[in-house]
């Protein structure tokens, strides 16, 4: 039996991914940018065995055994089977090819909620199978078959995932751009308002939009493209305040183009837009002190919780500003409301304690993740990290907890 366990994180686009121009083979009309968030406070683990004594291929996530009829894992299963068969086999290789696999994956963070679960999901599921195969090469067009915005989480730092323009995708697949320190000290806060399952997922979201805006045409046509453009230059000349502004224009459109969909998607809720305001308040702040690098933007998935993007020198402060505008309705939810890296001093000038009470509402935000920018996947070699089994191949009482 062979048996490999990995982590892999979540990535959040700054320059959104909205709309298939293939929809089987998942293939984007624009190019996105992405950071890709620390494996320290949110990932999936993803355990894959092969053995000659299965019987079936398998596959439990969270906890739960789960179809594996599900297209988008057999187009990733497949894929990394057919690379694995092309590449020089030694010995006993060939027939690995026809063992059964078993899949035991878990997040730890919430599914389906607009947290970018499936980029994480899928990265992870190939970057196992890539590792238990000895698949070599890149692995992002692989993982993009799983869902579009899991190529990114395949590599750290700020990526792009490139549209492509030929028809089988073979030039559709993610890159580098920057490292994670590229922005040193940058921390990101998930500020959480709803995370049960999203009522209109991101395929169906983008299918609607593709099919029925009008300002979807205007946004392939005339805007994407551009802002790709700025956004590659402001990560170039690391110009931190026009970075802000371009991943706040691209959220608001990305949004505008689901509200402008036949019937509208809508992701964004009061919370949300009440972050958002916040946020302008703080950097008009900012701008009127002359501190264009403490700037904070926000982006939106297809959901409402914000992710904003920090420096550092602002982090505690933001946190302190977040904490009083929406402080948690009851004291259990105030025990566990800061998770992730824990903040040091919390505290604000009279100036954003006023702004805070200006806006005040308590119990608008479930709870807040405190994170930073981080690396790709690992292989977890740790005592214990398997969610197989190694003998039976079967979930481990851990099975269901990443
Ligand atoms: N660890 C995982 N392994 C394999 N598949 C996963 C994993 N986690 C999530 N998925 C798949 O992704 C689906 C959720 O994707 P969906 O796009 O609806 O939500 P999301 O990724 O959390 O949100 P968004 O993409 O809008 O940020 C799950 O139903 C499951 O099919
Ligand atoms: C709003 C987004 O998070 C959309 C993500 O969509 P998915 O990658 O989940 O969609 P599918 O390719 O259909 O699986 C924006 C982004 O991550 O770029």
């Amino acid at each position: 039996m062979r048996t490999v366990t990995c982590a892999a994180p979540v990535n959040i686009a700054v320059i959104k991914y909205w709309g298939k121009r293939d929809e089987r083979l998942i293939l984007p009309v624009n190019d996105s940018i992405s950071f890709t968030l620390s494996l320290d406070e949110m990932y999936s683990k993803t355990t894959v065995s092969i053995s000659p004594t299965f019987t079936e291929d398998k596959f439990w996530l969270n906890g739960k055994e789960e179809s594996l009829e599900n297209p988008r894992i057999q187009n990733c299963l497949k894929e990394i089977r057919r690379r694995a068969s092309k590449r020089k086999l030694e010995g006993s290789d060939e027939d690995v090819l026809n063992w059964h696999v078993h899949i035991c994956s878990a997040n730890n963070f919430p599914t389906a909620a607009g947290l970018a679960s499936s980029a994480a999901g899928y990265a992870c599921l190939v970057y196992a199978l890539g590792q238990v195969y000895g698949v070599e090469g890149d692995l992002s067009s692989i993982a993009r078959q799983g869902s579009g915005s899991a190529c990114r989480s395949v590599h750290g730092g700020l990526v792009r995932w490139y549209k492509g323009e030929m028809e089988d995708g073979t030039d559709s697949f993610a890159r580098p751009i920057a490292p994670a320190n590229h922005f040193p000290n940058l921390r990101v806060i998930i500020c959480v308002a709803n995370d049960g399952r999203k009522k209109t997922g991101s395929t169906e979201g983008m299918r609607r939009t593709v099919q029925t805006s009008r300002l979807m045409q205007y946004r392939i046509r005339e805007s994407v493209g551009l802002r790709i453009d700025s956004m590659m230059q402001a990560i170039k000349e690391k110009n931190w305040s026009a970075f802000c502004d371009l991943t706040i224009a691209d959220s608001n459109e990305m949004h505008a183009v689901c509200q402008d969909s036949f019937p509208p998607c809508i992701y964004m809720s009061d919370t949300s837009h009440a972050v958002a305001s916040l946020v302008h308040q703080y950097n008009e702040i900012q701008i009127s002190k002359g501190n264009l690098n403490n700037k904070v933007c926000y982006t939106f998935d297809a959901g409402p919780n914000a992710c904003l993007f920090v420096p550092g020198a602002v982090a505690n402060e933001m946190l302190s500003l977040l904490l009083r505008t929406f402080p948690p309705s009851s004291p259990p939810n105030a025990d566990n409301f800061i998770r992730g890296m824990k903040p040091q001093t919390l505290s604000l000038s009279k100036e954003l304690e006023s702004i805070a009470d200006e806006n005040a509402q308590s119990g608008r935000l479930k709870y807040l993740i405190h994170t930073k920018v981080g690396e790709g996947p690992r292989v977890l070699t740790e005592d214990g990290a398997h969610l197989l089994d190694p003998v039976s191949g079967l979930p481990t009482e851990s099975g269901g907890m990443a």
